[in-house]
């Protein structure tokens, strides 16, 4: 498995410098807590991460290159679950999820799925659009990518937004099994997370004037 390194970042978003000269490494095998204020820079971090943005300075490397020149390798070790579910609110659960695997070349099975969506408690609700599963449910079924695919990286941003104490179990504890089995996870959250995550690194950012 492969970690991450961010190497001497700088972010500037409407000429105000999120953060500069940032570097850490993500290794394999760990959870990376990012935790900071709203407005600080955590989704620009995590996207500058992803290769969806790139830094004003500074570079990350995926197995020691840039990702820049490896991103189809990188992209797929990669699962990023940004804040918003990402989800067709027209479409059912089901449906989102096999599009989603079309999306990202990984083969789709109904039985997986099923499987997947029963250990995720959305048993019955597969087959109705998006728009009629409450806030939590919707999360759940985003969530349903980290059972999807097999990557080594997650991204996650925010991924506990409307769970309720059983769904934030049941990640803390995918997430556990994911970095003892060798992942690499980093996540923001804005509540504290508990021992079930296992053991934790934290990446503080300041917010900057
Ligand atoms: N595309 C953009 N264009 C201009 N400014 C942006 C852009 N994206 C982010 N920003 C600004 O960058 C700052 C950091 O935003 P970001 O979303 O990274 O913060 P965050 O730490 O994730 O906050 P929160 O905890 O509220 O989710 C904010 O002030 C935001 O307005």
């Amino acid at each position: 498995m492969a970690g991450l390194t961010a190497h001497t970042l700088t972010c500037v978003k409407r000429d105000r410098v999120l953060f500069a000269d940032l570097s850490f490494t993500l290794p394999a095998g760990s959870l990376t807590y990012l935790r900071g204020p709203n407005g600080a820079g955590k989704t620009s971090l995590l996207r500058l991460l992803t290769g969806l943005s790139l830094p004003d300075q500074g570079e990350i490397l995926f197995n020691d290159a840039p990702i820049a020149e490896c991103l189809p390798q990188f992209h797929a070790s990669l699962t990023y679950i940004g804040h918003k579910p990402g989800l067709n609110s027209a479409l059912s659960a089901i449906e989102n999820l096999q599009y989603w695997c079309a999306q990202h070349s990984i083969g789709f099975s109904l039985d997986t799925a099923y499987k997947v969506l029963t250990i995720l408690g959305l048993v019955g609700l597969e087959d109705i659009p998006i728009r009629m599963l409450s806030a939590g449910q919707q999360r759940r079924v985003a969530l349903a990518r980290l059972w999807l695919k097999s990557a080594d990286v997650w991204i996650l941003d925010e991924p506990f937004t409307a769970l309720d104490v059983n769904g934030i179990k049941l990640l803390e504890t995918h997430m556990r099994s994911h970095v003892e089995q060798g992942g690499t996870v980093i996540t923001t959250s804005h509540q504290a997370l508990s021992e079930v995550a296992g053991p934790v690194t934290l990446l503080d950012l300041e917010y900057r004037i």
